[in-house]
Formats: C-alpha cells, structure tokens, sequence
C-alpha cells in the first residue's frame, strides 16, 4: 500500500507560515519556498508529498481525495462548505470578516435598521448567511477582489471583506460597521484518509495540537 501522505498547502499570504507549522513537527516542506513553477514536491525520505494549490482550491482537493490534508483559512470553508473534517484551529492567519462602507455612510448608520442591502463580495454565501439571520434582504454582487473600490463606484453601498491591519479600508475611506466572524487558518482532512490513515493522521494532527498549545 502506498504510505505517502498528500497535503495541500496554499500558495499566497499563508504559504510560508504553514511550511514553518510543518517542520517543528519534523515535516521538511522548505524546499516549497524556492522560487520555482513546480506544483508537486515529492518528499519520499517523509513520506509526504506536497501540493500547491490555489488558496480557495485547498477544500476542492482535500473532498475529492487528491490531498489527505490541506491547510486553508475559515473565510474558505465558511463560503464553501465542503465535507471535510476540520481536527484543527492553527492560530495564524488572523483576520476578520466584516461589513464596511464607506465613513460617511457610517455616521449615524444604524446596522439594526436596516432592511436592504447592496454588498460586494468575495463571500456571497457568508454574506447571503449573514443578512438573512438578520432579516435584511441583500442583494450580493459577487466580485474577486479589490472589493473597496465598489462603494467608492458606486457598484454597491457596502461590502463584505476581510481586514486585518485595517489599512486598506482606511486608505479607501471605509469603516467597518459588523463583524461577521473571526477567521484563522485550518487543518482539513479529507474524511475517507482518516479513516484508511488514521495512524499517520492523528500522528500529525496531535503533533501539531501539542506545539500549538
Ligand atoms: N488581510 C487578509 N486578506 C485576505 N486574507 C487574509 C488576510 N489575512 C489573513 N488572511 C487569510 O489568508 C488566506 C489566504 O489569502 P490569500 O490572499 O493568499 O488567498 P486568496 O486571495 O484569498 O485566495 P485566491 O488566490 O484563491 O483568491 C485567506 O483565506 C485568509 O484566511
Ligand atoms: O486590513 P488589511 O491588512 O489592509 O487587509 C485587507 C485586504 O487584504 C485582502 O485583499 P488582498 O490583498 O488579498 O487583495 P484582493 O483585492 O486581490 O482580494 C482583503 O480582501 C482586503 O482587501
């Protein structure tokens, strides 16, 4: 039986914190970080091979089995919602989901009032979620980013975003008005390997659970 053991790592922001998660468990994925267009990295002497994949992707091919594990941010699974177990909170990544518009908007706006709303976003699901629990009818327009420029058109009134230093909202004139969730980083795992590889997984997911506190 083949003992490799495939994981997804996202390409982007999370990429090297989670290649760094890897080896204080004595995982060695650092050959991932050279600047190279390779998408496989086979680790044979680990046991492991390594995908990298687009950050929004990872759920994608840890469901269908091409990957046992993945490393992915909330925001994703919270939009996807996909069949996966999800064994861990990694603790970085920190940002938030929030509702924004712009500041001039936001004095004297009161979220409890409101009955419809115009939002960008990259999240329609999260934001269709959120505004329904609250009884506000929203009509989503789905964008893929730079969303903070919508309002600043005219595209929509609001936005649903993440933010974490909060600069971006700042040098756009925008304020955040709701906090939808705090969002952290993951760890997936497709839900058959955990049973076929239960060892090897739980070996991970308690070595990673230890360092992490
Ligand atoms: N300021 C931030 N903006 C966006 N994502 C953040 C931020 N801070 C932390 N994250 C986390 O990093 C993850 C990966 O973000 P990244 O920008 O690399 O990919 P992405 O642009 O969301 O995905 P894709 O490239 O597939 O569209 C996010 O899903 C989120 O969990
Ligand atoms: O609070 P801040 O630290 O400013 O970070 C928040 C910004 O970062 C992300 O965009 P990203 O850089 O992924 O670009 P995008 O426009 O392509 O989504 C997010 O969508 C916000 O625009």
């Amino acid at each position: 039986m083949n003992s490799t053991l495939t994981i997804a790592i996202p390409k982007g922001r999370i990429l090297t914190e989670s290649i760094q998660l890897f080896s204080r468990i004595g995982i060695d994925l650092s050959g991932m970080l050279d600047d190279s267009r390779k998408l496989i990295f086979d680790y044979p002497d680990q046991l492991v091979r390594a995908l990298i994949v687009r950050a929004t992707d990872v759920p994608t091919y840890v469901e269908h089995g091409c990957a046992d594990l993945g490393i992915v941010g909330k925001d994703t699974l919270l939009e996807q919602d996909k069949d996966l177990y999800e064994p861990l909170d990694l603790k970085f990544g920190y940002c938030r989901m929030v509702v924004a518009e712009p500041a001039g908007l936001a004095t004297g706006d009161d979220p409890t009032r409101w009955t419809h709303v115009r939002v960008a976003t990259k999240y329609p699901h999260v934001a269709e979620q959120h505004f329904a629990a609250k009884g506000v009818q929203a009509e989503i327009i789905k964008l893929y980013g730079s969303i903070e420029l919508a309002p600043l058109v005219g595209l929509s009134e609001r936005i649903v975003d993440l933010v974490s230093t909060g600069e971006t909202l700042r040098q756009n004139g925008l304020c955040e008005v709701e906090t939808i969730a705090e969002i952290t980083t993951r760890l997936v795992v497709n839900r058959a390997s955990l049973k076929t590889r239960h060892q090897r997984i739980r070996g991970i997911i308690d070595g990673l659970e230890a360092i992490l506190g």
